[in-house]
């Protein structure tokens, strides 16, 4: 029996986690190099784990994997979102996985991490807590898209940071009703059938935003977005509101930087070890993988 997973008489199976937060995205993070779950397991992992009150609470689950012989990366990772849907990417995420990686020493200072929508070259200040992540390059981008919903004109932008993202700038973001307005765009038949992120984005000058995003998987507001805090940058960069260096102030009250240089985009924040905890199987309804 491996070292972090260990059976009690009373309760266990118990599975070592690790609860992060990069700037209040918060996730529970595995290592399945010692795991070694199947993909296909994942799913049930997430839902059970990241659920209120019955699980651990989180906004998503990330399994730290084997590079499987890629060159190009150092680790890889699987991520899901708390209802179980695998995203190709997630920027605060990865900053967290880049930050473990590093405090496991599966990795270095600086990194690649291997996600589903490409290598993520990283880098991590363990002295002030914050790492830095390179996105993908930006994708599909597309400014001033004309949205009817129920009667009411809405002028959008989306573009994909690794995952999709819509934009809407509001002039007061407090006073926005992300409850009632964040399902109807995540759900606007024009971004089906994946859907999209949805940030609300309140410009406050050339080189700062104020932002809230409607996560898609969590289907609710979360404390900040990664992918959507360089989606907003690089959409308000775009339609000229502001600089290539911008800070992002999120629900949580953190700050997220993003930096656009040419293609490239950066995105540094605070990724932080909130604390390390075993994890009951039995309470959560899972069970081991039966070990090849
Ligand atoms: N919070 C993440 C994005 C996570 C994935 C997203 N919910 C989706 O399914 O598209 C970030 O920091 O980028």
């Amino acid at each position: 029996m491996n070292q972090h997973i260990f059976t009690s008489d009373l309760f266990g199976p118990w599975v070592q986690c690790f609860k992060m937060q990069g700037s209040g995205n918060d996730f529970v993070l595995l290592d399945n190099r010692e795991l070694r779950l199947a993909p296909s397991e994942m799913a049930g992992w997430a839902r059970a784990v990241c659920r209120k009150a019955f699980g651990m609470g989180a906004d998503g689950l990330i399994f730290l994997d084997k590079s499987h012989d890629r060159a190009d990366v150092d680790y890889f990772w699987h991520f899901f979102n708390a209802d179980g849907s695998r995203a190709e990417m997630c920027g605060n995420g990865s900053r967290c996985a880049a930050r473990l990686a590093f405090e496991l020493g599966l990795a270095g200072k600086e990194h690649a991490l291997g996600t589903d929508a490409g290598p993520i070259k990283a880098e991590v200040f363990p002295e002030q807590d914050l790492a830095k992540v390179q996105l993908t390059p930006a994708r599909d981008l597309q400014l001033n898209i004309a949205l009817t919903l129920e009667e009411q004109a809405f002028n959008v932008h989306f573009v994909n940071t690794g995952v999709p993202h819509l934009v809407v700038f509001v002039p007061d973001v407090q006073s926005v009703n992300i409850p009632e307005l964040g399902p109807r765009f995540r759900y606007h038949p024009r971004f089906a059938p994946g859907g999209a992120n949805v940030n609300f984005v309140q410009i406050v000058d050339s080189g700062n935003l104020l932002l809230r995003t409607y996560e898609r998987g969590v289907e609710g507001e979360t404390f900040a977005c990664g992918t959507g805090a360089a989606a907003s940058a690089l959409i308000s960069h775009a339609l000229a509101h502001t600089g290539v260096h911008v800070q992002v102030k999120t629900s949580g009250q953190d700050l997220l930087g993003i930096t656009i240089d040419n293609d490239s985009l950066f995105l540094t924040g605070k990724a932080m070890l909130v604390f390390v905890a075993n994890l009951n199987l039995r309470a959560l309804g899972l069970v081991l993988p039966t070990q090849p």
